[in-house]
């Protein structure tokens, strides 16, 4: 088992942050955590590492007790950069890190290289932009293969470039069996590189995969575009049994739930409308942010 989190709870004074958390991953993900501005994601991450303390509950990382020291041969944490010593360079960072895991020289000099920091890793921490400093943070998390890795906001700041490079980072280490949970407000970005989604409400998570988060959200109604070849006649009758948001000869905008969808289907086939393409029109993680959090 890669982490087993029983029955966590933690709370600051009378807030009660992490609720009887319970989670558990057994096999190698890239795993997304989203959650409102306050709502305990740093806190769950620093639980998870045993930087906080939790009130009851027990986390296991690789079957070990997160308390134990061996843990961190096997996992890292990116925090935000709070943790750099501004008088210190990057490459000082880097060497610290290489030094405590034995990792050699060279390992560090192709990093540098593949996260485009040459530039800028013998200067001093204080002379660095935010971007800069997270990409000096994700370095740092990532330089000895971690097996699990915790990212905390990790995309605050990158440009388009960084982040596209951040993805292919990730997405080399997951295929090397690392497991990976960012926590990002960037909901398009967290979508295209994970597969699970963890919302954090009321100090549990719940997975994009709940059968109940599903269900729900399919009772909903979403807006979709869908490119289609429309005929006056048909778009006549759709407009009376649906709701149409925008039309053009191609494309129209429609809010259905999933029933709904499946019949608006079914009536395009039965009229020999050809539909090209269906889907929706904010993706995924956004709709079911909204659902679950601003309703
Ligand atoms: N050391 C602390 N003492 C008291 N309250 C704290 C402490 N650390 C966090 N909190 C409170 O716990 C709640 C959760 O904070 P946390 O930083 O974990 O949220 P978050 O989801 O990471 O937020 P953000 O998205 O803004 O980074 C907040 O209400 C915060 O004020």
């Amino acid at each position: 088992m890669i982490l087993n989190a029983k029955n966590v709870n933690k709370s600051y004074k009378n807030d009660l942050i992490l609720n009887d958390l319970f989670f558990k991953i057994e096999k190698p993900k890239i795993l997304g955590l989203v959650a409102p501005n306050g709502s305990g994601k740093t806190t769950l991450f620093n639980a998870i590492c045993n930087l906080e303390s939790i009130d009851s509950g027990e986390i296991y990382i690789f079957d070990e007790l997160n308390s134990s020291s061996g843990i961190f041969n096997k996992m890292s944490y990116m925090q935000d950069s709070k943790i750099l010593y501004t008088n210190l360079t990057g490459w000082d960072h880097l060497l610290y890190v290489a030094k405590c895991h034995k990792i050699n020289q060279e390992n560090t000099i192709d990093l540098i290289s593949d996260l485009d920091m040459k530039r800028y890793v013998k200067k001093k921490v204080s002379t660095y932009s935010l971007g800069m400093k997270q990409t000096l943070l994700l370095a740092m998390s990532i330089l000895s293969k971690p097996k699990l890795l915790l990212l905390d906001e990790p995309l605050n700041g990158l440009d388009v470039t960084k982040c596209d490079i951040f993805r292919k980072i990730i997405l080399a280490l997951h295929s090397t069996g690392t497991t990976v949970i960012i926590s990002s407000h960037n909901l398009e970005e967290i979508e295209k590189l994970t597969t699970d989604i963890l919302f954090l409400k009321s100090g549990k998570l719940i997975s994009s995969n709940n059968q109940q988060l599903l269900l729900d959200f399919s009772k909903q109604k979403t807006e979709y575009d869908v490119i289609l070849d429309i005929t006056t006649s048909l778009f006549n009758v759709l407009k009376k049994a649906f709701q149409i948001e925008k039309i053009s000869r191609y494309k129209i905008t429609i809010r259905m739930n999933e029933y709904e969808k499946e019949n608006f289907i079914a009536l395009c086939k039965e009229n020999k409308c050809t539909i090209f393409d269906i889907e929706l029109k904010e993706n995924m993680t956004y709709q079911l942010y909204k659902m679950l959090f601003e309703c």
